[in-house]
């Protein structure tokens, strides 16, 4: 039964990581909706969720279409049934994707299962000016270089060789892809509303749109008001609100939600191999924090390598935060996926490093930052995570988050999931000293 209309989330979100989760709900609770992120599609399909938006975190950026597309319609119905009035597809902000998907391969499923087969009309919208990722032209900028430019052309599981954002969503979907340019955006929310009406007329199904900023979001935002898919990055959060708050629906509430006091011992677990993961491993290691390599071809070999961290760390957790890393420059992954093919190598390491995770919240860790999407999802399915209750931003993007999981009853469990390119150097430290004073009685 869906529930009660004042009780119903008016937003629903499907998120392809679960970095990229917390970083939609971050960015929508400092926004002002009251956020919920849950695991996976929930079982309960009924369930009455109090808040006013919902994301639902997959781990769906990278596995086959077919699953992918087969997890985001599940998590649509389940959306559906809550009763939300427009949804959200979020991607990553570098528009992580290859030919084979699962950007577009998703739209399109989600606008079929929508409008029907074929038709309804959505916009594709990266842009998230906080985080230094603007779209001009079609063309997607990290910082002052395209994206093509930028250290995602070394991606170990999608490589961004390319920053033309329309032709790159272009080879993964079967709709036409038209673009509505920054010049349209500056015009304002109804020349925007009326550049969407046109190109749709002209047969378009998505359209890239331009945003270099903050203000241009809150355009593209209203421009939204009654659209039933949205497909964006986590800055897309910024303009979706005010139309509710327009019409009443959504009173502006303020804060990400008070996480309890912070105790326990505290580690850090990075399968980001990013420009800037690379750039905070070495800031710690060369700040004094111990530090233990992940590496993937001992692994492969057999070696209990999840076991050699854990005997490494036990006795050092009690000194401060301990470091686990596979975190490795674009060459030395180069070499690795040679030896062992990129999804095997990926997944090995993946495996390796939530077993370790697992092992370390098991020895006491109750703050935990782990670094890298796909790094993250296995660690919080190898922790059993259900909810996240969204805290104190460390930087734009990262949230500290107070977890629920079957397999911790009663008890509090910091993480924070840390997407690869975003933060400061010196994160790792940052992180915990973050989470100490926000969350002091
Ligand atoms: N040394 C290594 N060699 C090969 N693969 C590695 C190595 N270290 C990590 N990996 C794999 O690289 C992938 C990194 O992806 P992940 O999503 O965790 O990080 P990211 O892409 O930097 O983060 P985000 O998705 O948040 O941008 C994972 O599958 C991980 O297991
Ligand atoms: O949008 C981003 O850049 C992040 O939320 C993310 O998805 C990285 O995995």
């Amino acid at each position: 039964m869906t529930p009660p209309l004042s009780r119903r989330p008016l937003l629903g979100c499907i998120a392809d990581d679960f970095t990229g989760a917390t970083d939609l709900a971050n960015n929508l609770v400092r926004s002002g909706m009251r956020t919920v992120q849950t695991i996976g599609v929930p079982a309960d399909a009924d369930a009455a969720v109090d808040a006013d938006a919902i994301v639902v975190a997959l781990k769906s950026r990278t596995i086959p279409a077919d699953d992918a597309v087969a997890q985001s319609l599940a998590a649509l119905r389940w959306l559906q049934a809550q009763g939300v009035e427009q949804v959200v597809f979020k991607y990553c902000s570098t528009f992580d994707s290859t030919p084979a998907g699962n950007i577009g391969q998703v739209t399109d499923a989600l606008l079929d299962a929508l409008h029907g087969p074929g038709q309804g009309f959505t916009i594709a919208c990266p842009a998230f000016p906080d985080n230094q990722r603007t779209v001009f032209k079609g063309h997607l900028f990290v910082g002052d270089v395209l994206l093509s430019d930028s250290g995602m052309r070394h991606h170990p599981l999608t490589p961004m060789t390319d920053a033309n954002l329309v032709r790159v969503l272009q080879a993964q979907t079967q709709r036409r892809v038209g673009l509505v340019d920054q010049a349209v955006v500056s015009r304002g929310a109804e020349a925007i509303a009326q550049r969407f009406r046109d190109l749709q007329a002209d047969g378009v199904g998505v359209a890239v749109v331009d945003a270099v900023s903050n203000g241009d979001l809150f355009l593209i935002g209203r421009a939204l008001a009654g659209m039933p898919l949205v497909t964006a990055g986590s800055g897309i959060a910024i303009g979706l609100p005010q139309n509710w708050q327009a019409t009443g629906a959504l009173a502006p509430s303020s804060v990400a939600d008070r996480l309890p006091a912070a105790s326990g011992l505290r580690a850090v677990v990075s399968g980001s191999c990013s420009v800037a993961t690379n750039a905070q491993v070495l800031h710690f290691r060369q700040h004094g924090g111990e530090a233990f390599a992940v590496n993937p071809l001992d692994i492969a070999a057999g070696e209990d390598v999840a076991a050699q961290a854990l005997a490494w760390a036990t006795p050092r957790l009690a000194h401060g935060p301990v470091l686990v890393y596979a975190t490795a420059e674009a060459e030395a992954v180069r070499a690795v996926q040679a030896r062992l093919g990129v999804a095997e190598a990926g997944e090995l390491v993946e495996r390796t490093l939530s077993r370790i995770a697992a092992g370390l919240v098991q020895a006491g860790v109750r703050q935990l930052v782990v670094a890298g999407g796909e790094t993250s999802g296995a660690v919080v399915q190898a922790l059993g995570v259900t909810q996240m209750a969204i805290g104190p931003q460390i930087d734009p993007g990262v949230p500290w988050t107070a977890v629920t999981s079957p397999v911790y009853p009663g008890e509090t469990v910091h993480v924070a999931l840390k997407s690869g390119n975003f933060g400061s150097t010196d994160f790792f430290t940052k992180a915990f000293a973050r989470l100490a004073s926000e969350t002091r009685a």
